[in-house]
């Protein structure tokens, strides 16, 4: 729905339960998803699935029932349609309420709740749709028939940010044709995206006879085939719905198209291998666990593809403190990682490139093993060599899109911008995050110029990216940062606070625990 094919502004405030609290201190920011589905009574997919999705990926999940289901694991019995009007009351009462930053719809069972779908989305404006195009349950139930076929493709894909039809759906929608190989799945997604959706992401979970699920994503330029190794189980009931709820919980918190994407086919590959075992009703298609990393290690399930969460502690090294304190770079890392940083960037300004990439080497080793990912700060050379998860570059480094190009998708890009239009731009490179600063000012980066809490309201404001601030933030000003009214600020990146401590570990715990408390004050 935006031009440009993202989430359209930031932020959204859940106002909490009073509805008079107004002033800064009495509301917090968080995420909101709405769901337009059908009920499934056992619960595995449908709206109950929506809502279990953003509660394990912690975003606020409101929902609107368009069809009850009378459904188990052998499949559905009987579907009861709600009356268009009373879908469209439901629909009134909660986007007359709240801001939500993604609507995610599901089963849409009849013309007439479509239409009623698409006048209150143009009476409520909403930032993104993602449109699960439901029309057979996995166990071959019709939900939605050919009758919705035409409103479909003329008035609700035209406004989608993305669509995630499996082939069937996919097939469905163009009007028959066959698709049963993943060269056919890249014309149906091309065909699909002329439909207008901005983004496409075809299901290949269906296609027969494949050791890998497939899934194939176009943005209207390029296409990516996701691809994971396929989970032998019985529990596969829901997996659609859970895929299309974690794109849209993704995007609510600030994710880009393609990162959502990864992470939530990610997400659904965790939660089917966590729960391949599990025995939940009689019937051939069992439901999953969707709060696996609530009971598991969280580093065995840890996703790739870029958390924008994982901003909130962001540790960027520097040669020199490290030499002045008289400890490796690579004890400064584990130590930062240890107090809590959530992410690491490697800015060692004055070393070797062979000494450089030994360093980069035996950090990405001690990120990996503990789920933190490892960014290089300018050169791109090193972080392909040591294998790291991304690279940041600023406004005079090498131009981001062509970082990506070499990069590939699922690296991670960070870009200094200190303008909205450099916020803009980054964002049509591809970027998965922008670094804002000096917020105050700072002795380690030669001559910056210190934009103030104003000027980095102004880029998250223009961001369509998750942002983290940076330039002479400590424990003293972190707070003061972390309450700028931006639902897409996501944690502070520091240099002197860490590593020009004599203690990197205690440092780091002090400005952890404050972020954390600054969050809950928000
Ligand atoms: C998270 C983060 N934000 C900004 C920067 C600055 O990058 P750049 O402008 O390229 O300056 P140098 O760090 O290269 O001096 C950063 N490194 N990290
Ligand atoms: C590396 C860097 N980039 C900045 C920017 O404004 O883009 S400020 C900065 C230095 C941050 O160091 P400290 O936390 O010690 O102030
Ligand atoms: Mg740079």
């Amino acid at each position: 729905m935006n031009s440009l094919g993202g989430i359209r502004s930031w932020p959204a405030i859940w106002r909490s339960t009073t509805a008079t609290m107004t002033t800064a201190e009495s509301v917090r920011k968080v995420p909101q998803v709405l769901t337009v589905a059908g009920s499934d009574s056992g619960a595995g997919a449908g709206i109950q699935a929506d809502l279990k999705v953003c509660a394990a990926r912690g975003v606020y999940c409101a929902s609107v029932i368009t069809a009850v289901t009378a459904q188990n694991t052998k499949g559905v019995q009987s579907v009861h349609l709600l009356p268009p009007e009373f879908v469209s009351e439901q629909l009134k009462s909660v986007l007359s309420d709240f801001e939500f930053d993604v609507v995610k719809t599901g089963m849409l069972p009849s013309p007439e709740i479509v239409e009623v779908l698409l006048q209150n989305l143009s009476d409520f404006p909403i930032r993104a749709l993602v449109v699960d195009p439901v029309m057979v349950s996995t166990s071959g139930h019709v939900l939605a028939g050919s009758s919705i076929l035409s409103i479909f493709r003329e008035r609700l894909l035209p406004i989608a940010d993305i669509i995630t039809p499996n082939v069937k759906e996919a097939s469905a929608l163009l009007g028959g044709v066959g698709i049963e190989t993943v060269e056919e799945m890249r014309s149906a997604a091309k065909l699909l995206h002329e439909m207008g959706p901005r983004f496409v992401l075809v299901k290949g979970g269906d296609l027969p006879d494949s050791s890998e699920s497939v899934d194939v994503f176009f943005d209207g330029k390029e296409f990516h085939e996701l691809r994971s190794p396929r989970i032998t189980t019985r529990n596969t009931h829901g997996t659609g719905c859970t895929l299309a709820s974690c794109i849209a919980a993704e995007l609510a918190k600030g994710s880009s198209m393609l990162s959502a994407v990864k992470v939530a086919k990610c997400f659904v590959d965790n939660a089917l291998d966590y729960s391949k075992d599990i025995v939940i009703g009689s019937g051939k298609q069992g439901p999953f666990d969707h709060f696996f990393s609530l009971k598991k290690d969280p580093q065995s399930s840890r996703c790739s593809g870029f958390n924008p969460d994982d901003l909130f502690l962001y540790a960027v090294t520097d040669s020199r403190m490290n030499k002045k304190w008289n400890r490796s770079v690579v004890d400064a890392v584990k130590a930062a990682i240890e107090g809590g940083a959530t992410i690491v960037q490697l800015r060692e300004k004055e070393a070797e490139t062979r000494e450089f990439l030994q360093e980069a080497k035996s950090c990405v080793d001690v990120c990996r093993s503990h789920g933190v990912c490892l960014l290089i700060n300018d050169r791109v050379d090193i972080a392909l060599a040591c294998d790291a998860d991304g690279v940041h570059v600023g406004q005079s480094d090498m131009p981001v899109d062509l970082v990506r190009s070499l990069l590939g998708p699922d690296k991670i890009i960070g870009v200094s911008c200190k303008t909205p239009e450099q916020a803009h731009q980054a964002w049509r490179d591809g970027a998965d995050y922008i670094g804002s600063g000096g917020v105050f000012p700072t002795n380690t980066k030669a001559n910056n110029r210190t934009i103030g809490l104003d000027g980095l309201k102004e880029v998250c404001e223009a961001s369509k990216l998750p942002v983290v601030a940076i330039g002479g933030i400590g424990i003293s000003n972190a707070e003061s940062v972390m309450r700028i009214d931006a639902s897409n600020l996501k944690g502070v990146a520091v240099v002197s606070a860490l590593f020009d401590q004599e203690c990197v570990l205690t440092a780091a715990k002090k400005l952890h625990t404050t972020l954390e408390e600054s969050k809950r004050e928000i």
